[in-house]
């Protein structure tokens, strides 16, 4: 799976959100080839991906089903890999919803449900496993958000500005855990083509005005995020944090 090895991720104890779908799925994947202990939640039910995986790798991720929005079940979810795997040392907040919706119909719980899942869980997860980190002297937080932000997609405001909102909170707890050893940066992907996005939002049309706006000319799979996850994960990274890094074939920062 992989072409690269970080010996300081053998061993780790990693917990991802959405750690069985999409991007997530690649990133379980990836740490598991990394030697690392990876636990990780989703809602739906990840058995027979767990199952794929320890055959693969001669051990399975300790999945915990969870929904991320209810804190107190995310919180026992931590503690459980912690339990399990031992402190936790790499955080990925991963799991996020990108529903489309107009402005001038969400209501307020719309509202809520979406910050509860695209901001609120990346806050009370960081919560959850800070006390570990500090307790084993540090580690790394990798909060993901999106290119969308950055280019003024129209259709999906909440999700956008909990997007934007991630970058901001990432650079806060980079200065606030800074003093612990915790480095906490940001990943923006650019489009990457899971099944969910083949499924609802990827028409031939977008996909081929999308392309224009990338320097590599090649679609995003979920693979090409794992790298750039496990080098901010890594001691590879160790005097980065605070960082918001976008991997989007160059869309971003060759367009500003
Ligand atoms: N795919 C893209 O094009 C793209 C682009 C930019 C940013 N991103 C970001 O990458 C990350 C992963 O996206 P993806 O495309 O793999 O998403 P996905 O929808 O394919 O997978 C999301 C995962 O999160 C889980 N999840 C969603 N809501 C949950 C909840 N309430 N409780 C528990 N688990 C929940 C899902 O079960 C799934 O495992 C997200 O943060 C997303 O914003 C993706
Ligand atoms: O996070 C995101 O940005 C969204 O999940 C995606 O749906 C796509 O990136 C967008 O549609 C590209 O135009």
């Amino acid at each position: 799976m992989s072409d690269f090895q970080y010996g300081d991720l053998d061993g780790a104890s990693v917990f991802i959100t959405g750690g069985g779908a999409g991007i997530g799925a690649a990133l379980t994947e990836g740490f598991l080839a990394q030697g690392a202990k990876v636990g990780f939640v989703q809602r739906s039910d990840a058995s027979e991906f767990c199952a794929e995986m320890a055959a693969k790798y001669g051990r399975a991720p300790h999945f915990v089903p969870c929904d991320i929005t209810d804190t107190r079940a995310l919180r026992a979810a931590i503690d459980e890999v912690a339990e399990v795997n031992g402190p936790v040392s790499v955080l990925v907040n991963n799991a996020a919803n990108d529903t489309r919706h107009a402005t001038l119909d969400m209501d307020e719980a719309d509202w809520d449900a979406a910050m509860a899942v695209n901001l609120k869980a990346y806050f009370f997860a960081t919560q959850a496993v800070v006390p570990m980190m500090q307790a084993i002297g540090g580690g790394a937080i990798i909060n993901f958000s999106s290119i969308s932000y950055m280019l003024g997609i129209g259709d999906l405001p909440a999700y956008t500005s909990a997007n934007g909102a991630i970058t901001a909170m990432t650079r806060g707890h980079a200065r606030e855990f800074g003093c612990d050893g915790i480095r906490v940066n940001a990943l923006a992907p650019g489009w990457v083509l899971t099944e969910r996005q083949m499924r609802l939002w990827a028409t031939p049309e977008d996909l081929s005005a999308f392309m224009e706006k990338q320097c590599l000319k090649r679609h995003l799979t979920p693979k090409d995020i794992v790298g750039p996850v496990l080098f901010l994960a890594s001691n590879a990274s160790a005097m980065m944090t605070g960082q918001c890094i976008a991997v989007d074939g160059g869309v971003v920062t060759v367009a500003a």
